[in-house]
């Protein structure tokens, strides 16, 4: 996806921030509370008659908060439309307060029907064509749902009725992506005011559906004082638009020139796809250093060197950036390479993934915070990419741990690793130590053997043409996820392989 340039359209924020930033709108910029439920509310209904226009009967499911004052609003117009709104009522009227208060009155005024939820489940027959608006609970819910609640929702999502959710699926962790108990299962959210973290991380992506975001009217300035611990969102244009394009003095010398070490024992396909990522991402040279280099001959473009006849320091001099990890494995061989390359490294972009990564978990914190310095004497960047299982390993942690609230567990690891870090996955994040951004784009059909090898090779190549290595990170992943996107529109998501993906990235860069 390629949002548009504006604070809202570009950041992420927690249930918190958005919070704080509807009441900045409203105290401080004086847009009343209740001009922004109504704008809501009727954004939404737009919404459901962009994409339902036939269906006439509205089963809106309401709870006490501002949630819920979204949803007696929508059924106001609904009604006011000629549509036949229903409410169907989570917990007691005497909770409802403030504008969402008054949006209940006026639904009640316009006689729309209101009941009870409990009755709902049993309530109407399944052969109608029903929309189900739910607005149940938006950025307000902060505790898992009581059994008794669960079993309301999934009660709901096996009616198989198309639904709307208001703000975000009820029962989805706004903040982390995680399911609360039990989710409402939508077609379409309408995101108010801010996207939120958790719609484009862990089971977001997929309780949402389409994603449809209105700021409601608030201007940059409503943002901007919450955008220190927000997670940007620009897309793959905004981070390609940073690099220079090649002029027509262009020459490989330029390019960059890239050092790919691994392809250990069986695992030579891994350094492959890493080398022809970087081939294909516009590398000047391409190095490869690995005991079994010989099977790499047909790629010509690349420079084969084994140890047996090459001296890793030597070629580590001649990269600009170099990447550890495609099949490396653990052996001697492996823990020698790490060790030369953070001994020997000068001015360098280093790109750690799989095995040095699992090599690095190994290390006390002792021996991190010697490997930091040196690095830092030698002023070099590195930039850590794993998933979730690597970062696990990384925290000494489950890999649940790190699923459940990755932009916690990203913040760990560079507070203990420093750098940059990559954590891969649906809404892979990348991270600086300051600076926090989330890719949206990706699929599924990704999770495939060396598909990291691929992203590896094109940060590599990336950070080698570009001073900026958290530029070289973003547009990467980017990069890669759109590749992968690519590759499923023409093959199907089963159809995804790196291979396929090489093609789509040169075009993708322009
Ligand atoms: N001016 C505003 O304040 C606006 C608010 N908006 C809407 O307001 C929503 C936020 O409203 P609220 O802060 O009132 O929160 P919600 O309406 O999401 O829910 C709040 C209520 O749910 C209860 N709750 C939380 N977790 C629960 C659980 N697990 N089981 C049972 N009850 C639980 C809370 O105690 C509270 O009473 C947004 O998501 C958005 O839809 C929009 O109308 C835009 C404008
Ligand atoms: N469900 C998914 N949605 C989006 N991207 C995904 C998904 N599954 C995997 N990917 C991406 O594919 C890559 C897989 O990397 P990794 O697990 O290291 O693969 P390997 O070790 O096999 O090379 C990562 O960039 C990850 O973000
Ligand atoms: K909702």
């Amino acid at each position: 996806m390629e949002p548009q340039q504006n604070l809202s359209h570009t950041h992420l924020f927690s249930a918190q921030q958005s919070r704080q930033i509807d009441r900045f709108a409203i105290q401080s910029l004086n847009m009343p509370g209740i001009l922004l439920m109504k704008r809501a509310a009727w954004h939404a209904f737009q919404t459901t008659q962009a994409f339902y226009p036939d269906i006439r009967k509205l089963d809106i499911l309401c709870g006490t908060g501002n949630n819920g004052g979204d949803g007696f609003a929508l059924a106001q117009f609904a009604q006011l439309q000629g549509k036949e709104a229903r409410i169907w009522l989570l917990g007691d009227a005497q909770k409802i307060q403030h504008d969402a208060l008054t949006t209940f009155k006026e639904a009640q005024a316009l006689g729309i029907p209101i009941q009870s939820i409990s009755k709902y489940p049993s309530a109407q027959t399944h052969h109608e064509k029903r929309l189900i608006i739910d607005a149940l609970f938006g950025t307000g819910l902060d505790r898992p749902l009581s059994a008794e609640l669960q079993t309301l929702i999934q009660a709901i999502n096996e009616k198989d009725l198309p639904v709307i959710a208001l703000d975000t699926p009820s029962g989805l962790d706004s903040d982390s992506g995680r399911i609360l108990g039990a989710a409402i299962q939508a077609q379409h959210t309408c995101s108010f005011i801010t996207y939120k973290i958790g719609q484009f991380t862990l089971h977001g992506r997929d309780l949402c559906g389409q994603i449809h975001f209105f700021d409601l009217g608030l201007p940059d300035d409503a943002y901007r004082q919450n955008l220190a611990d927000s997670i940007g969102m620009h897309g793959m244009r905004y981070w390609r638009d940073k690099i220079p394009k090649p002029d027509s003095t262009h020459h490989k010398g330029r390019a960059g020139v890239d050092l790919l070490i691994g392809g250990n024992s069986q695992m030579e396909g891994a350094l492959q796809i890493a080398a022809s990522g970087s081939l294909h991402c516009g590398a000047g040279l391409v190095h490869i250093y690995s005991p079994h280099s010989g099977y790499l001959r047909d790629i010509p473009e690349i420079q084969c060197h084994a140890p047996e006849n090459s001296d890793l320091k030597t070629l580590i001099a001649k990269a600009d950036a170099i990447a550890i990890g495609p099949g490396l494995g653990q052996n001697d061989w492996a823990r020698q390479s790490l060790r030369e390359l953070i001994e020997n490294a000068h001015n360098k972009t280093l790109i750690l993934d799989a095995d040095a990564l699992n090599l690095l978990a190994q290390k006390d914190d002792s021996e991190i915070a010697a490997i930091r310095k040196t690095l830092q004497q030698g002023h070099n960047e590195w930039i850590l990419t794993p998933h979730p299982g690597e970062a696990a390993r990384l925290l000494n942690c489950s890999v649940e741990d790190i699923q459940n609230d990755r932009a916690h567990a990203i913040r760990q690891l560079q507070q203990k690793y420093g750098g940059i870090v990559v954590l891969k996955g649906n809404g892979s994040l990348i991270f600086d130590g300051k600076q926090m951004e989330l890719c949206p784009d990706g699929n599924p059909g990704m999770a495939v053997g060396g598909m990291g090898d691929l992203l590896s090779g094109i940060i590599c190549a990336l950070a080698a043409q570009n001073k900026n290595p958290f530029t070289a990170a973003c547009l990467g992943v980017y990069l890669h996820a759109n590749a992968g996107d690519k590759a499923a529109e023409t093959f199907g998501l089963a159809g995804v392989t790196p291979s396929r993906m090489l093609d789509s990235i040169g075009k993708l860069l322009e």
